[in-house]
């Protein structure tokens, strides 16, 4: 049987976010955001470790006592320029304990809302899958598409596009490939990797509390969905 492995690509900056320090070390509820994610996946029963990737240069982390809460958990300080090189170098320096077949479950350190059920849902969309899959959600606005003085060129048809969300889900070996072969390119996500090998990774319905701090408003978003759900100990 196929076991599931968690990856946290945490070697970002923020650049979008603009704080003093990476958005993943912003303080919520007393906590770094990343532990959010680490916490939702390693207390998940069908995930054997989990995996954080953080830079060279990180010198954040540390200041959290991760042992004492999640003892397995698993610091690989490989980070790369892009999220890309981040994962690639992930997945290799984890190979010695991943076989090729073990599902990994790339999710962003920037996602804090992940739940149990988000990760219920991806697990048993993809587990019988012979691509893998990502959360993602339809879209449901009426989209525009702008010229270059903002004003609307046309309103482009929605029909069939969806908000590609993590964890993404692959086997070791194929996403291994996929991203050894794409991340010249720099993929902004995992599925895109594996969809330039000529597949067709799976789409699971997730929901947009799953969302990604990216700017400075959603970090106020994310406070209040972690707080409407009691996830503040
Ligand atoms: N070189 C990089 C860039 C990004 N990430 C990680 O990829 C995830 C999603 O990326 P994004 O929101 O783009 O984060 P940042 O790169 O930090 O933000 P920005 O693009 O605004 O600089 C985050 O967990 C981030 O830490 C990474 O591990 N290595
Ligand atoms: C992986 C991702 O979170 C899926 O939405 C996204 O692609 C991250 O990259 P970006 O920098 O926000 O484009």
């Amino acid at each position: 049987m196929s076991h599931c492995f968690a990856l946290i690509p945490a070697a970002g900056n923020g650049s979008r976010f603009g704080a003093a320090l990476p958005k993943q070390y912003l303080t919520v509820a007393g906590r770094p955001l990343i532990w959010y994610a680490v916490r939702t996946l390693a207390m998940h029963p069908r995930i054997r470790r989990v995996y954080v990737v953080l830079s060279v240069q990180d010198r954040l982390f540390d200041t959290w006592d991760w042992q004492t809460e999640f003892p397995g958990l698993a610091v690989l300080r490989c980070g790369g320029a892009t999220r890309a090189m981040s994962v690639l170098n992930g997945l290799r320096a984890m190979a010695g304990e991943v076989a090729a077949e073990d599902w990994v479950l790339v999710h962003d350190a920037a996602r804090p809302c992940l739940s149990r059920h988000h990760l219920d849902s991806l697990i048993a969309g993809v587990e019988h899958d012979s691509v893998g899959g990502i959360l993602a959600i339809p879209v449901a606005d009426t989209l525009k598409r702008s010229d270059a003085q903002g004003r609307i060129a046309a309103t482009a048809p929605r029909e069939g596009l969806w908000q590609a969300q993590t964890p993404q889900m692959f086997r070791h070996a194929l996403l291994l490939r996929a991203l050894e072969t794409a991340v010249s390119r720099e993929p902004t996500d995992e599925a895109g990797a594996v969809e330039a090998l000529g597949l067709k990774p799976k789409l699971v319905e997730g929901d947009a509390s799953n969302l990604k701090v990216t700017w400075p408003r959603d970090l106020r978003l994310a406070e209040l969905i972690l707080s409407d759900r009691g996830t503040y100990l």
